[in-house]
């Protein structure tokens, strides 16, 4: 009963509302509650899911739309994927992806609907991100819906099966850390500029192991679209999620959206209004930002952390005084082509993109055209982009006269998708190419093979294409009078999808009765089930706006919360018997690796490098080892660079790397960075710290990962030089020499050492959870109901269409759809 009498913070009131089991290595089985798809991440998945003649647990909590790889020139009516999709691998994927969400019955927004657009920003636009959900989806930038109060990360392939598959995660507390913001945010300033300031003040790897929830006034200030674009970046500080408390703005952008419950929306407002860090609570650091210090930001650098005021100078590495930062310095100035002591404000820039998941929602389309409105673009502006980030953003838009200001400013106004954040499609940069782009990866290679990125707001960007320099707003004349019609006109994503949901009275005998057989089913007492039910319900009715309490009070009962192996439970012990075998059908992870070391001497080195974008759109797991690295190790031409170790003879056979700097593997969730690894031959990676999402991803994998200090970082590369293998073992966490001598210790958390060396499939010892998902479901239908009103499977909208025979948008887009399958 702990966990409910003490003060707790936003963070754990979510997770701990989540729970459906602890298992006996400490971690928890989480329940899902939304999960996003999209055409890159997911083909994986589902192929494993095929592998195992698995289905999807719960389709209509997935909700699929294709993004990264869509063009974004003019789509015309009917438009299908086969002939649309240029690119073959590209078309591959879409389509594949289409095949998938038929065959599983779930929800999907493609080309042919109005409300495809960036997963980041259709799931708040149709009400599918709730507040107090647990969100995930295969890619990083799923901190976005934090910004609802939800618990929200990105995942790796494995994980996104995983949660296909069962409908939760294997998961483990986060830190809380508290970015509190005070002050005020001046005139021209925006959420992107906040956020590249705290990403500047606490390093890229500042938030790693956290969750950061976010307050004070100036964050109470903010509209929900910039807590978005704030919570967004939360992964470029490395934190596993961003956290806005719910509050009125909150809800009432939540409110008639489409996917949004409206019969059980008094109980879920109340319920909402709960969730906000207890007075008292602790968080293990907080950090301290005031608003008035903050002005127009942007990257001078290949990092997010290198950022820099605009009215300020390109630095030199000499104003460093951290060596790591020194050398990353020299880097990143190599490779942007820029000269230390360059105005920030003399930068010249070829292009201009205005889009992505950080910054392509109405307001920043709307403070963008302020600035456009009786502009044009330089003269030196090869190419001005805005790519809205979803159709209805876009319909939005134009309704307002938007669109008009941005076309005779110069900008092409193009359909919804990721485009040049990414540039998987045909929106890219040349190499060398400079460009000031509202998304949020200003990494190497990003939007282009050695093109140059400087992350900006809205509103730099729309003054940077004007005045064709990096330009802050207040740099550029207020036109008088409108060119445009320029108004702010309310979307009505009220469009008539009523509910046909069964909710599920708290008297709803057949339910309780299910839930009362699941229940004793592993509880072994079925009178006990009962007794501990009863109680809930009586709590229920006198405090239905908690609901954390009311799962504590079933759990306190000592109804659930089963360890994996708890004593005297048939089914678990059925379980535990059920890994076991499964263990035994697992190739063990050899304890010892003894193999020689390439080293890397680079900090931060991100997924982004380990395997560039432009391989992403396979969708292969194996075979990926001629991409590993492949912008640090080819020429353009094709040639190897000589000098890039992975091309030197002694690293053919390698099977350790070393990244002597810290924070390998941050950025993108894309697990292709593991497979490539794996597949060049590594199964070791040595660094002094590991990104979240990519640590995740590489245990799910047995890829081995130790950390060590700096010392041994040494030792290691000492030894390499003079040819030395290294011998790794697992079991006592050593480092030795050739000779057998110890060189060092290296860290890795118990229960992934005992996760590589007992080889158990993640999926199936979940899977053996599945009574406690089942009683979590029925619980979690009796308790919060809400969670479960607004969603449905395609199936599902389809049959009520044709029983009621009612024209209903929502449905005709999802049939749409199908049409084109
Ligand atoms: C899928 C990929 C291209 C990604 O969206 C994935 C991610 O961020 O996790 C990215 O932006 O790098
Ligand atoms: S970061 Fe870019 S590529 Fe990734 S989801 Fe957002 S817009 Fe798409």
């Amino acid at each position: 009963m702990d966990s409910v009498t003490r003060p707790r913070t936003l963070y754990e009131k979510i997770f701990d509302a989540h729970v459906v089991a602890e298992r006996e290595d400490g971690t928890v089985l989480l329940y899902i509650d939304r999960h996003l798809i999209h055409e890159v991440t997911s083909p994986q998945a589902f192929e494993g899911l095929d592998k195992h003649g698995r289905s999807v647990r719960r389709p209509e909590l997935t909700l699929a739309t294709s993004d990264h790889n869509v063009p974004t020139s003019e789509r015309p009516q009917g438009v299908k994927a086969s002939t649309y999709l240029t690119r073959e691998d590209s078309r591959i994927q879409v389509q594949k992806l289409e095949r998938n969400v038929k065959r599983h019955h779930i929800p999907y927004f493609g080309l042919r609907s109005k409300r495809q657009g960036i997963v980041h920003v259709i799931g708040p636009e149709l009400g599918f991100t709730l507040p107090g959900n647990t969100i995930v989806c295969g890619d990083s930038h799923t901190s976005t819906h934090g910004a609802f109060g939800a618990l929200a990360h990105g995942i790796g392939t494995s994980e996104v099966e995983h949660v296909l598959a069962t409908q939760t995660l294997v998961s483990t507390k986060s830190r809380n850390m508290n970015v509190v913001v005070r002050g005020r945010l001046a005139d021209g300033v925006t959420s992107k500029d906040l956020m590249l300031y705290i990403i500047g003040s606490i390093g890229t790897a500042g938030g790693t192991g956290s969750v950061i929830e976010f307050s004070g006034p100036v964050i109470e200030d903010l509209s929900m679209e910039s807590r978005m674009s704030l919570c967004n970046m939360s992964i470029e500080a490395g934190a596993r999620a961003g956290l806005i408390a719910p509050d009125e703005k909150t809800i009432s952008y939540v409110k008639r959206r489409e996917m949004a419950p409206r019969e059980t929306w008094d109980m879920a407002e109340a319920y909402w209004k709960t969730l906000r860090t207890d007075a008292g609570a602790v968080f293990d650091k907080v950090v301290e930002i005031d608003a008035n210090d903050v002005t127009p930001t942007v990257t001078w650098g290949t990092s997010p952390e290198q950022v820099i005021p605009i009215t300020g100078v390109v630095p030199a590495p000499s104003d460093f005084s951290d060596p790591v930062k020194k050398e990353g310095c020299l880097q990143a100035l190599a490779y942007m082509g820029l000269t230390p002591g360059t105005n920030v404000a003399d930068i010249a820039v070829d292009k201009v993109f205005i889009g992505s998941c950080t910054n392509a929602r109405i307001e920043d389309f709307r403070a963008a055209a302020q600035i456009l409105r009786g502009h044009t673009i330089a003269p030196n502006i090869k190419l001005a982009l805005a790519v809205p980030g979803s159709g209805l953003v876009k319909r939005a838009a134009e309704d307002e006269g938007i669109d008009i200001i941005f076309k005779r400013a110069g900008f092409q106004w193009r359909e919804a998708g990721c485009s040049m954040c990414v540039g998987l499609n045909e929106d890219s940069l040349a190499p060398t190419e400079r460009c000031a782009s509202t998304s949020n990866r200003n990494f190497e290679s990003r939007q282009g093979t050695a093109g140059r990125t400087h992350l900006v707001s809205p509103v730099v960007a729309a003054a940077t294409a004007i005045k064709g320099t990096l330009a802050a707003p207040s740099q550029v004349a207020k036109s008088v009078g409108p060119a445009a019609r320029l108004q702010h006109v309310n979307v009505d994503f009220d469009v008539g999808f009523s509910s046909d949901s069964e909710t599920l009275s708290e008297e709803d005998s057949s339910s309780q009765s299910s839930l009362i057989s699941t229940s004793s089913e592993y509880s072994g007492s079925p009178s006990k089930a009962k007794r501990v039910w009863t109680a809930v319900k009586k709590h229920v009715k006198e405090h239905h706006d908690s609901m954390n309490q009311a799962y504590s009070v079933y759990y306190g009962q000592g109804a659930g919360r089963r360890s994996f192996s708890g004593s005297g439970s048939e089914h678990s012990k059925h379980a535990a018997e059920q890994v076991a075998q499964q263990a035994t059908n697992n190739s063990r992870f050899e304890d010892n690796i003894k193999g020689s070391v390439a080293v890397i001497e680079r900090a931060n080195i991100d997924t982004d490098a380990i395997f560039p974008k432009q391989f992403c759109t396979t969708t292969q797991r194996t075979g990926l080892g001629h991409a590993l690295f492949s912008n640090l190790r080819y020429n353009p031409d094709g040639s190897p660079k000589p000098n890039f170790v992975l091309n030197r003879p002694e690293s053919r056979s390698a099977s350790i790397l070393l990244a002597t700097g810290p924070n390998f593997g941050c950025g993108s969730s894309r697990e292709h960075a593991v497979w490539a690894l794996q597949d060049f031959g590594f199964r070791c990676v040595i660094a002094p710290s590991f990104a979240d999402i990519f640590y995740n991803n590489a245990f799910k994998n047995g890829l081995l990962l130790a950390q060590v200090n700096a010392d041994v970082v040494n030792r290691i590369v000492t030894e390499s030089n003079t040819g030395q293998c290294i011998k790794i073992n697992l079991e006592q966490q050593t480092l030795r020499n050739d000779q057998n001598v110890v060189i060092g210790r290296f860290e890795i958390p118990e229960r992934r050492k005992q996760e590589l060396l007992s080889g158990i499939g993640e999926i199936e010892a979940s899977l053996a959870f599945h009574s406690q998902i089942k009683l979590y479901e029925e619980l979690r239908r009796q308790l919060s109901p809400w969670y479960e009103e607004g969603v449905r499977s395609q199936a599902n909208v389809r049959r009520r269409q044709l029983a009621t025979g009612q024209s209903d948008p929502f449905a005709d887009d999802l049939k749409n759809e199908a049409l084109a399958w």
